[in-house]
C-alpha cells in the first residue's frame, strides 16, 4: 500500500519505518528541512534501538522517502498518518493547532478518495474537527479516522511491529477495510485490532496512559508510606505484582514520571474532563504527587548536607526520562538539575544518549562528562535519576576511589540495600530503609 506520514519524530519515524519494513512504500513529510535532509541522507535523527537497521534497510530498498513538501509526499496515499505534535496549550488540554493546520492544508490539495488517520494523541472530538476542517475545501470523498499510537520510547519498534492491540476508531466500512489490512501483519501474533467508534478510540488513548500514570503515583505514594513504617516497597511490589488483578508492570517507584506522553496526557485528560464540568479527582491527585516526586530525592540530599548545597559538587547519573532513549522531555533529572544549582551546587552529569540534548536545553550549567566515572571527581555524592543498564552493575571501587563522601541518592532503586551496607556507602533510595553511615 501507499502511505503517507507527515510529522517524522518519535511516532512518524518509527510508524513510517515500519510500515516499510512490510512492504509498504512511504513518503514522510516533516516541515523540518534540516531532518528530513539528514533522514533522506541515511541518517537516523533519534536514538531508537533498532530503527536504525530497520530504516537503513527499507531506505535502500526504496521504500522509505522524505520530503518536505507535503503535497508531493501524499499525492500517491491512500492513507495519510498525521503523526504530528499536540503539546500542552497554555491551560493544559492539548494543542491542536498542528493537527489542524495540516487538515487545512491537506482540504486543499487532495485530489481523491484518501484516509487520514489521527496517528497523535488527541483530546475526544479531535476527528470531527479534523474532518470539518477538510471539509471546507475539499471537494474529494475522504474519512478520517482515529488510530491511537501505544509504542513506548527505548522499545518503539517491538511495540509497533507487536502491538497489544491496534486500536482503530472509524465508523465508515471503506475505511476500516483499509486500515484492516494495512495492519494485518502486525496482528497475526493473535494479538487483536479492536475496531470501535472514532470517540472511544481517541479515549481508549488517554484512559490508557492516565491509568499507567495512577498505577506509578499509586506505588510513589505506597514508597513514601513504606519509608513512614518502616516496609520495604520492594517486597510490597513484589507482594502486590503476583496478583494477576494488579499485574507486575508498571509498579516501580522512582522519582516521578516523565516523558512526553504522560505528564501532558493526564494534563489534558483532566482539562477535556472540565469542559464537560467534571472534577476527575483520581487525576489531580496522580499529578500532584507526580509534582512532589520529582524533587523526592531534594529534602533527602539536603538533610545529608545539613541544609547547605552552597559549594557542594555532585555527579548526576542519568539525564533521559527513561532508559533507551535520548528524550529529555518532562525528564526528572532536569528538575534536580534547576533544584540544586539554585542551591548554589555544581553538578557534573552523565548519559549515554541525551547529553546533546541536554546541553541544548541548560547549557554550560552543567559539566558533561565523558565517561559515567569521570562526572564522579571530586563529588560529594552520586544522584542516579535514570535506570540506564550501565548502571546497574557498576565497578563500586571505581565510585569509592573517585567520589569525595560514599554517598549515593538513587531514584531509581537499582541497588540491593544490603549490598550498599556491605560496600560501606551511605545509600538512599526510594521506599526502602536507608543505609546511613
Ligand atoms: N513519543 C511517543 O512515545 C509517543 C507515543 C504515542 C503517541 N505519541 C503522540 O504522537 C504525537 C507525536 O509525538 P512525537 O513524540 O512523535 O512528536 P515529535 O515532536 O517527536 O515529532 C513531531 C514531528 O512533527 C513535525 N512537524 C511539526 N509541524 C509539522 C507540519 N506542519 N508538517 C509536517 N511536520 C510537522 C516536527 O518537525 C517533528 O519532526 C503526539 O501527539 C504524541 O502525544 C507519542
Ligand atoms: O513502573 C514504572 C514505569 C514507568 N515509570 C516512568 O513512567 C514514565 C513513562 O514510561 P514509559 O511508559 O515506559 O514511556 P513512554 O515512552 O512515555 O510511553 C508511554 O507513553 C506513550 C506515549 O503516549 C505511550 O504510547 C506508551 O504506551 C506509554 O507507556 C517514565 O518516566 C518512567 O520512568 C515509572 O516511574 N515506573
Amino acid at each position: 500500500m501507499k502511505i503517507s506520514v507527515v510529522g517524522t519524530g518519535y511516532v512518524g519515524l518509527v510508524t513510517g519505518t515500519c510500515f516499510a519494513e512490510t512492504g509498504n512504500d512511504v513518503v514522510c513529510v516533516d516541515i523540518d528541512a534540516n531532518k528530513v535532509k539528514k533522514l533522506s541522507s541515511g541518517q537516523v535523527t533519534i536514538y531508537e534501538p533498532g530503527l536504525e537497521k530497520l530504516f537503513e534497510r527499507n531506505l535502500k530498498e526504496g521504500r522509505l522517502h522524505f520530503t518536505t513538501n507535503l503535497a508531493e509526499g501524499i499525492a500517491d496515499a491512500q492513507v495519510i498518518f498525521l503523526a504530528l505534535p499536540t503539546p500542552p496549550g497554555e491551560d493544559g488540554s492539548a494543542d491542536l493547532s498542528y493537527i489542524l493546520g495540516v487538515a487545512e492544508q491537506l482540504g486543499k490539495i487532495l485530489t481523491d478518495y484518501k484516509v487520514i488517520v489521527d496517528k497523535s494523541t488527541v483530546p475526544v472530538g479531535t476527528a470531527e474537527k479534523v474532518r470539518a476542517v477538510i471539509a471546507k475545501h475539499c471537494k474529494v470523498p475522504f474519512d478520517v479516522v482515529s488510530n491511537p499510537e501505544f509504542l513506548r520510547e527505548g522499545v518503539a519498534v517491538d511495540d509497533f511491529m507487536k502491538p497489544d492491540r491496534v486500536v482503530i476508531g472509524t465508523e465508515s466500512e471503506r475505511a476500516r477495510k483499509i486500515m484492516g489490512d494495512l495492519y494485518a501483519p502486525y496482528v497475526r501474533q493473535g494479538n487483536p485490532v479492536i475496531y470501535m467508534d472514532e470517540k472511544s478510540a481517541e479515549l481508549t488513548k488517554y484512559a490508557a496512559n492516565s491509568f499507567l500514570a495512577t498505577k506509578i503515583s499509586f506505588m510513589n505514594e505506597i514508597a513514601i508510606l513504606c519509608e513512614k513504617l518502616g516496609a520495604d516497597v520492594d517486597m510490597v511490589r513484589r507482594g502486590i505484582g503476583s496478583d494477576e488483578r494488579i499485574g507486575k508492570r508498571f509498579l516501580f517507584p522512582g522519582i516521578g514520571y516523565g516523558g512526553s506522553c504522560f505528564p501532558k496526557d493526564v494534563q489534558a485528560l483532566v482539562k477535556s474532563s472540565e469542559e464537560v464540568s467534571y472534577d476527575f479527582k483520581i487525576l489531580n491527585a496522580v499529578m500532584d504527587v507526580n509534582e512532589k516526586q520529582k524533587l523526592f530525592l531534594l529534602p533527602k540530599i539536603e538533610a545529608y548536607f545539613n541544609n547547605d548545597l552552597k559549594g557542594k559538587h555532585f555527579a548526576l547519573w542519568g539525564l533521559a526520562f527513561k532508559p533507551n532513549t535520548d528524550d529529555i522531555r518532562e525528564a526528572p533529572a532536569l528538575y534536580i538539575i534547576e533544584a540544586l544549582t539554585k542551591a548554589g551546587a555544581t553538578v557534573s552529569v552523565f548519559d549515554p544518549e541525551a547529553m546533546p540534548n541536554v546541553r541544548g536545553v541548560v547549557g554550560d550549567i552543567v559539566t558533561y562528562a565523558e565517561h559515567q566515572y569521570d562526572s564522579l571527581e571530586n563529588a560529594d555524592a552520586l544522584i542516579i535519576a535514570t535506570e540506564w543498564s550501565v548502571f546497574r552493575t557498576p565497578d563500586f571501587d571505581k565510585i569509592k576511589s573517585s567520589l569525595k563522601n560514599q554517598v549515593i541518592f538513587d531514584g531509581r532503586n537499582l541497588f540491593e540495600v544490603s549490598r550498599m551496607q556491605e560496600l560501606g556507602f551511605h545509600y538512599e533510595s526510594v521506599g526502602r530503609t536507608p543505609v546511613n553511615l
